[in-house]
């Protein structure tokens, strides 16, 4: 399994949405929305109904919705595919902090591990630094 991208930050309000990028309500499919995901993992960053109202995370299933409520230090790791479509929901009030981070199983979409390229010098004969390495 390798990383891949977008990793981001996000932060949500209230407020309406600049870009359709940025209108993370609707339902979707992160494999689509992204292309090379095929793992998904969340790290929230603030708590639901302390720091925000709204924005729990919903996975959508035919018989019946599973909710996530987000709270700092919580990670939600779940596939990229048809299986996990979700959305997210309006956030009311407050500010909601949370970073994506992706994995993938094809090495073609896999990006540089960072454990090599973060200004750590390679020893002699060492790995080329941003070399891929499978997890
Ligand atoms: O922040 C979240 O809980 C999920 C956001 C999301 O579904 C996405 O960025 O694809
Ligand atoms: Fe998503």
């Amino acid at each position: 399994m390798y990383l891949t991208k977008p990793t981001f930050f996000s932060r949500m309000n209230s407020t309406g949405a600049k870009t359709t990028h940025d209108e993370y309500w609707h339902p979707h499919v992160d494999k689509v929305t992204y292309g090379s995901f095929d793992y998904t993992s969340l790290l929230y960053l603030s708590d639901y109904s302390k720091d925000f109202g709204g924005g729990r995370f919903v996975f959508m299933d035919a018989d019946s919705n599973k909710t996530v409520e987000p709270r700092a230090g919580r990670v939600s790791f779940f596939t990229s595919g048809s299986e996990n479509l979700h959305r997210v929901e309006r956030v009311q009030w407050g500010t909601r902090f949370a970073i994506t981070i992706s994995f993938t199983c094809d090495p073609q979409h896999g990006i540089a591990d960072p454990r090599r390229s973060w200004g750590r010098r390679s020893p002699a004969g060492g790995q080329e630094p941003g070399a891929k390495q499978p997890l």
